[in-house]
């Protein structure tokens, strides 16, 4: 049965006087890889940090596993990927990968196994004994990925995790989170890559604050009358 990993109810943030999440209702379950698009500014890395507990919500509840974040014990079963790299320049990516595996409470056992699949995933592992000051952008997107799949997560945050990676490697991640969500763990993705949109099993539209359509792609593309989720997301700003 798929239970709630999320919930987001009458969510507001306001930044100064500038009210940048209006309204925001937004359910992840288990089993459910949920994409949240939306043009730049619309919010959604605010919502990905509200529900974390990372800012204070001005109303409404945000919920992750049923309780209120920030909450050490439960953090250990999300990983989130955030838009800035969060990584030891001085290390290689094996040692970063190793760091965090520690953090993360992984036997040694456990961390050889998963640093040797994680590498895999996001193809880095030529590269594991380099240190990240050397990495590429997109290296180093890969390798916070890595990071964030370190564990196996109930639940994956990922704020664009996509960016600076090339169309082969992509399809092989989507692949991965696909296994993830199969597995019954549960995934929120913000992309700006609307054919990623078509890969998720929902996706939510914010935009002025609000999201303003939550649906399977397929639905979604049946009731805005087009053939993409780019048109929805065209349509819904009204540029279609
Ligand atoms: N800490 C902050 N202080 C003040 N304003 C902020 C802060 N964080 C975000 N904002 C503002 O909130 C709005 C939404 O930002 P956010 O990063 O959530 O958008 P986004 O949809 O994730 O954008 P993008 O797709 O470009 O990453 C923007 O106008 C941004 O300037």
């Amino acid at each position: 049965m798929a239970d709630l990993t999320i919930s987001l109810k009458h969510l507001v943030k306001k930044f100064g006087n500038q009210t940048v999440l209006k309204d925001i209702n937004l359910d992840v379950h288990t089993h459910e890889i949920v994409g949240l698009i939306g043009p730049s500014g619309a919010g959604k890395s605010t919502v990905i940090k509200t529900a974390l507990g990372m800012e204070v919500a001005d109303g409404g509840s945000a919920k992750v596993f049923g309780t209120t974040m920030p909450n050490r014990e439960l953090l250990a079963n999300i990983g989130y990927m955030a838009q800035t790299d969060a990584l030891y320049y001085d290390l290689s990516g094996k040692e970063n990968l190793k760091f965090f595996a520690v953090m993360k409470g992984l036997t040694k056992d456990e961390t050889s196994k998963e640093i040797d699949h994680v590498a895999k995933v996001v193809d880095l592992t030529q590269d594991l004994n380099k240190r990240v000051s050397g990495y590429s952008g997109g290296m180093m997107r890969r390798l916070s990925l890595a990071i964030a799949l370190l564990g196996k997560p109930k639940l994956l945050i990922l704020d664009e995790p996509t960016v600076g990676i090339d169309p082969a490697l992509r399809r092989q991640i989507w692949k991965e989170l696909q296994n993830i969500r199969d597995e019954g763990r549960s995934i929120l993705i913000t992309t700006h890559v609307m054919d990623e949109a078509e890969l998720t099993d929902k996706v939510a539209l914010l935009l002025d604050g609000k999201v303003m359509a939550f649906d399977k792609p397929d639905v979604l593309k049946m009731q805005y009358e087009v053939d993409s989720i780019e048109d929805v997301f065209l349509k819904a700003e009204g540029d279609l």
